[in-house]
């Protein structure tokens, strides 16, 4: 398909200009219009709540609440279009229904305006302007309300309005052979070439966007930015995918990933009227990364949407905030020290890590409980109480117990109730639902309780036995005293036998802690018999130092899905949180055994799940997303998408970035954006490092880049390079990030790599890429990828000795 495009840097060269410009001012003076009409309906409604309020009755409270409602959603919309003021729209298509002979005119712009006839803008989410997002001009297609539709573009044109001003028309379309499709050649051995070839030239002007481009020239601020007029057609695939199903993304390192997450939530909120913010959760690895992301949401007409952590989801959960444990294994892995000791326990703590993430470990716990409900039902005895008067049979309590599907201390709770109940029913003191149906099983228990049968056989025979009667007044006066005082034992006995019963027969039910069971789980009998064989030697050496933690009061990141799921084996959740969707960034770092408690925690298994395996280094996670579908997932309805392009970074940072991604690991392909090329620089001592950095952040700083970022392997590394910064250069100002960093500043940041994942920098230095630091192995590789990636313009290897085998040649 070829393009015409035009693009007008000075926007008075186009031939429609004068039309637009007058559109655009008449689009403007009507938004103020609606503007100035909203404010004053919200003032009237706002001076009609005070007045009502000076009625001082119910019914005007209630009217003046509507009132208040009233006026602060004018204001919630006066407000949105007096920011749309400044820039009311982005794009234009034409566009002709197959079948209708009329050619449709859209505007497209941030937030729908619903004008005169000629001067309506509609929003970025609706179900037509998907077709500005998937097409250049031609055949296109969009889907509304489950139905296709389909259609001719005959134009689709970009604008760049500044502050109400008209600044660039660009237009992207076909004025000829609008029904015709692009001939399609057919590969062959002859041919293979032509065709590469051409599909290559295509997919250069599939990216000859100069908003695009411009767009993605920029400098990057402090966080993370919409893309609203520059989303892609693969991109928009996704963001406008329906809501009741599982969706997987697998996207390479700057294919914009959480982008396009944060953009179908907003989707989602505008097409699906019933969806409120609060039903959908998104998980994301650290607070770092939440703060980075977090402006975006709000922009997008999409605030209240709950942006959190798996550990925070497991606090909400469970109502415990479990104290984390630093991160050893991480820091050994980062280590990698030589030698084969070193190596047997790294791959012991990778099996380890992978078994606590597993659904083995997640049925071994379920295992653990049904145990101790096994143990707990052989404690159970048949109860005779009142000479065998009352009877609950041994079964009877067991099949009740077992019958229950409560977690584990509630069943306890609604088995001890329900013996309770019975006595009491049997005394007839009981005041209980129940009641009805435990009457028509036992079939035995009288309308009248013992105590009362008790009572009036005394007062029969104190007034109306023969006996009593026989005597003469003052013997019967004594009699009856006699046997006042007898009723009175036995009422008292009743009452001691049912005390001392419940007491020694509830003696022993113990209910479960969380934390003690899980500590008791990390046994080596338990190990040994609820584990398969192969696991049992990863699992007592994880259940070793497992323990270690745990009784230092803290708990290791792993052993929160173990802890959360013991919750709700044992207490069930905290609160009865369902969420209508959840989106999960990052997914390729967490585990199967995670996924599962998510899938607890949704309603309708409605999920976006985004990630990179290339970029998956938590060990627990998935080597494949056909697992997570099969093993998670399975028999629910999902579709995989793959994001082909890596649009944060240069052309050469990409090919760069693409070399060390190791073999059978997806990567993405560059867009036709070209910087310089990346530098990789040898340095002679760790000094000549440092001042290299130095040299390099000034010379960024000096060009008023807004965001650098030198990055390295460890924690450690970092905190020494911010140490002699923040002495040394203080002029400097540089931001140290580490694992309990929470809010993301901008500038100059030093980070290492596990916590700069998902963040993005103008430029990029590599601290000692050296090869004793980055070994030619798969972990490393990934490690490198991510450091690399995280370039949009400008990248700086730096080395000591000899480069890394991953960078080499
Ligand atoms: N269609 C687009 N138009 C403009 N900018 C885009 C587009 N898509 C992505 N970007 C930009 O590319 C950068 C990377 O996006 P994002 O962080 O969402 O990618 P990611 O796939 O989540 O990356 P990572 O895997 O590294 O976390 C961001 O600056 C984003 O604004």
């Amino acid at each position: 398909m070829s393009l015409n495009k035009k693009t007008n840097e000075n926007p008075i060269n186009h031939p429609d200009y004068p039309i637009e410009k007058q559109r655009l001012e008449k689009t403007i003076k009507a938004m103020k219009e609606v503007i100035d009409s909203l404010e004053l309906s919200a003032q009237n409604a706002k001076q009609k709540a005070r007045g009502l309020m000076r009625n001082q009755d119910k019914i005007s409270a209630n009217d003046a609440q509507v009132a208040r409602f009233l006026a602060s959603s004018k204001m919630s919309e006066s407000s949105k279009l007096r920011d749309a003021v400044k820039k009311p729209y982005f794009g234009r298509i034409d566009y002709r229904e197959d079948g209708s002979q009329i050619i449709e005119t859209f505007y497209i712009g941030d937030v729908r305006f619903d004008g005169p006839s000629d001067l309506q803008v509609i929003d970025w989410r609706a179900p037509i302007s998907s077709v500005f997002y998937e097409t250049q001009g031609g055949r296109a297609t969009y889907k509304a309300n489950g139905k296709l539709y389909s259609g001719d573009v005959s134009l689709k044109r970009q604008y760049t309005i500044e502050n109400g001003v008209l600044r660039k028309i660009i237009d992207s379309h076909i004025p000829n052979g609008l029904t015709q499709k692009p001939p399609v050649i057919t590969p062959t051995p002859q041919n293979r070439q032509q065709v590469q070839e051409k599909k290559g030239k295509q997919r250069n002007t599939y990216f000859d966007e100069p908003i695009l481009m411009e767009r993605l020239q920029q400098g990057v601020d402090k966080k993370l930015k919409g893309i609203v007029e520059t989303i892609q057609a693969e991109q928009n695939q996704v963001i406008r995918e329906d809501l009741e199903q599982v969706i997987i993304v697998q996207g390479a390192a700057g294919s914009g990933k959480s982008t396009v997450a944060l953009h179908r939530i907003s989707y989602l909120l505008y097409n699906y009227p019933t969806l409120k913010a609060s039903d959908i959760v998104v998980i994301a690895p650290n607070k770092l990364f939440l703060d980075y992301i977090s402006e975006v949401l709000p922009g997008l007409d999409a605030k209240g949407v709950k942006q959190i952590t798996f550990q925070d989801l497991i606090t909400i959960v469970t109502g415990v905030q479990y104290t984390l444990h630093k991160d050893e294994k991480m820091e050994m892995f980062l280590e990698g020290k030589p030698g084969y000791l070193h190596t047997v326990i790294r791959n012991l703590l990778i099996e380890c890590s992978k078994l606590k993430g597993s659904l083995t470990f997640m049925e071994a716990l379920e295992g653990f409980i049904k145990e101790k409900t096994n143990t707990f039902t052989r404690k159970l005895q048949d109860i005779n109480l009142y000479e065998g008067k009352l009877k609950i049979s041994r079964e009877e309590q067991v099949f009740k117990f077992q019958s229950d599907s409560s977690p584990y201390n509630q069943r306890l709770e609604n088995l001890k109730s329900y013996i309770k109940f019975k006595i009491d029913q049997f005394l007839n003191v009981a005041d209980n639902p129940m009641g009805q149906s435990v009457k028509a099983k036992g079939g035995k228990i009288s309308s009248k309780g013992y105590i009362q049968r008790i009572k009036e056989s005394y007062e029969h025979e104190m007034y109306y036995g023969n006996e009593i009667n026989r005597l003469d007044p003052n013997e019967r006066a004594r009699r009856r005293a006699e046997l006042e005082k007898e009723q009175k034992q036995k009422l008292t006995q009743i009452e001691k036998e049912k005390t001392s019963f419940l007491n020694t027969y509830f003696n022993d039910w113990t209910t479960l802690s969380v934390r003690k069971a899980y500590q008791e789980f990390l046994q080596e009998d338990w190990i040994h018999k609820l584990l398969p064989p192969n696991e049992h030697q990863t699992a007592l050496f994880m259940a070793q130092y497992t323990k270690e933690v745990l009784e230092s009061g803290k708990v290791e990141k792993e052993d929160l899905a173990p802890l959360g799921y013991l919750k709700y084996l044992i207490d069930g959740f905290e609160e009865h949180v369902k969420f209508r969707h959840i989106v999960v960034d990052e997914a390729q770092d967490l585990s199967p055994f995670e996924f599962k408690l998510l899938s607890m925690l949704s309603q309708n298994q409605s999920f976006t799940i985004l990630g990179d395996l290339s970029q998956g280094i938590s060990y627990k996670g998935f080597t494949n997303w056909e697992y997570l579908l099969k093993g998670i997932f399975q028999g629910i309805t999902y579709k995989y998408f793959k994001l082909k392009y890596r649009y944060r970074s240069t052309k050469e940072i990409v090919q760069l970035s693409n070399k060390v991604i190791p073999k059978g690991l997806p990567r993405g392909l560059p867009i036709e954006r070209s910087g310089d090329q990346p530098k990789i620089e040898r340095m002679d001592s760790a000094q000549a490092m440092l001042r290299r950095i130095i040299e390099l952040i000034r010379f960024y700083k000096n060009k008023s880049y807004r965001s650098i970022g030198v990055i390295a392997k460890r924690d450690s590394e970092c905190q020494r390079i911010a140490k002699i910064m923040n002495r040394d250069y203080p002029e400097i100002k540089c931001n140290l990030i580490l694992p309990d960093t929470t809010t993301y500043e901008g500038g100059v940041s030093i980070v290492p790599i596990t916590l700069a994942k998902g963040l993005e920098f103008d430029a990029v230095i590599i601290v000692n890429a050296s090869d004793k630091n980055f070994k030619d192995n798969t972990f490393d590789a990934k490690l490198l990828y991510i450091a690399l990636s995280r370039a949009l313009h400008h990248l700086h290897v730096l080395y000591m000795d000899t480069i890394t085998p991953l960078l080499a040649n």
